[in-house]
């Protein structure tokens, strides 16, 4: 059968979805997917897959993707992160047989895609990336799908969103923010951009940003025009956001466990990584237990925690219930408002204004001490002193064929590991790295010393 296309591709083997769960590394596993299907979601993508381990190592391939298959899981989007168009193909070839599309991350914006060559840090090749997507709509048997981040500027993403089309991407996610719109600068994403791009191809297209509420979705939808929602920071906190419900939080907690004891194995730490999320706001008045969630060895303990926090819950419940929005009710997690204005003024979503959410800082940010990220606020908070700017931080004198710093107090001014080779080639001492080859005088004493005693014992010896 001839593969389908754009909206005969989504209209048919996607059917049509609307409620969208973003691809999330170590937390759109099987079993999250299946909680959020059970409570609204239409289609799910798996976490990113790096796509040269799982061309070169079957434990990799087996582990997050052929052991994970399962009827209920479909449709299912499989993502990768790639850079080379070969080992791209190849990698989506072996997983083409286990989902209905590939879909090329093209938005990751943190530390270690910028070292690895891909996510958003491919935005600027365009050559390449239209080479990755022909081959792969050329060869694979299932259809391509991209997520890209927006450029500041509306025309150049229309124009980059053309590119991917006239490539062969069959459906286009638009996560509405920038590159440099992470960590604390987070801020709010542009839906006028994706409006735009909604306008300007022929594909299927699907937001990304702004939604922490069903009445988002809606909205989103009605201004932008495009044809599904996707959401990973909402769904997160609230796996039944696409049913319009805020139930309890043990109801959602003890229903994913439920799944991931049917669905084994379940990575340990992605478990309490949801439990974490889940139980974020009652965690932030029992505080007891967050130590105990964190130390909980396995599914058991972790249950219990989660046991715990219920009864607590339950117990406030009747005595606290006319709270507006109690802590045990399902929401979504609101973070304080940046400072400096975000550069991406056009953004929607009136609720959303109201609950501007700036993403955790997972990746490196070099802003000022307001815009911190999260590693570095803990650095700071182990060392009030610590400073980040790159301009004010101490400057070494350089080791000589390194490069390194080099010893403070170095004889030939290089940095350690230069400095032992040297002195090591050249017999020589470096007493500042406490490397010693010329033999000092009391070595040479204890030396000869030792010489006398052992012929003097085999003396002894040859006499008895
Ligand atoms: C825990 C976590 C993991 C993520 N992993 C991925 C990923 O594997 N691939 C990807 O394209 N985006 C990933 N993202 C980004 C989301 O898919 C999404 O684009 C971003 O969070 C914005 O959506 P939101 O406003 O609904 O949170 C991740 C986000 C979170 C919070």
């Amino acid at each position: 059968m001839a593969k389908l296309q754009g909206f005969d591709f989504w209209n048919n083997t996607l059917k049509a979805a609307r409620f969208v769960v973003a691809p999330m590394v170590d937390q759109s596993e099987l079993a999250w997917r299946l909680l959020s299907r059970r409570h609204g979601a239409q289609l799910c993508y798996t976490p990113m897959l790096h796509a040269q381990v799982f061309v070169r190592d079957a434990n990799y391939r087996r582990e997050n993707l052929y052991n994970e298959v399962c009827e209920e899981d479909r449709p299912l989007i499989t993502q990768f992160c790639a850079n080379d168009p070969e080992v791209f193909l190849e990698a989506a070839l072996l997983a083409q047989d286990y989902c209905d599309a590939i879909d090329l991350n093209l938005g990751c914006p943190q530390m270690i895609a910028k070292r690895g060559h891909y996510g958003v840090f491919l935005q600027d090749e365009w050559e390449l990336l239209e080479k990755m997507i022909r081959l792969a709509n050329e060869k694979l048997s299932v259809p391509i799908t991209c997520k890209i981040r927006v450029f500041k500027e509306i025309e150049k993403t229309v124009c980059y969103a053309q590119m991917l089309e006239k490539a062969g991407c069959q459906l286009l996610t638009v996560h509405g923010r920038t590159k440099d719109q992470k960590g604390a600068m987070t801020g709010i994403a542009s839906w006028e951009h994706i409006k735009a791009v909604r306008k300007a191809v022929n594909i299927p297209v699907f937001a990304n940003g702004n939604i922490q509420h069903l009445s988002d979705v809606e909205r989103c939808i009605q201004e932008t025009g495009v044809q599904g929602v996707m959401s990973a920071e909402g769904n997160l906190h609230n796996p039944a956001i696409f049913e319009g419900r805020s139930p309890p939080v043990w109801e959602m907690a003890e229903e994913y466990l439920e799944v991931v004891k049917q669905y084994p194995p379940c990575t340990l730490s992605y478990v309490r990584a949801h439990l974490f999320k889940l139980w974020h706001h009652t965690l932030q008045i029992h505080q007891d237990l967050r130590e105990e969630l964190a130390k909980a060895k396995n599914l058991e303990g972790l249950a219990d925690v989660s046991k715990k926090l219920r009864l607590r819950c339950q117990d406030v419940e009747e005595r606290e219930d006319s709270l507006p929005f109690p802590h045990w009710i399902c929401q979504p997690y609101v973070r304080p408002v940046p400072k400096e204005p975000v550069a991406n003024g056009n953004s929607q979503g009136s609720e959303v204004k109201k609950t501007v959410c700036q993403k955790r800082a997972l990746e490196d940010s070099d802003g000022s001490p307001d815009t911190l990220s999260k590693n570095k606020q803990k650095k700071r908070s182990r060392n009030p002193n610590k400073n980040f700017c790159p301009e004010q931080k101490p400057k070494y004198i350089k080791c000589e064929q390194c490069g390194n710093p080099k010893g403070n107090k170095c004889v030939f001014n290089l940095c350690r590991g230069c400095c032992k080779k040297k002195a090591y080639k050249e017999v020589a001492d470096c007493p500042s790295h406490k490397t010693f080859f010329q033999p000092n005088v009391s070595q040479v004493l204890c030396e000869s010393l030792e010489k006398r005693q052992i012929s003097v014992f085999s003396q002894l010896l040859l006499h008895a």
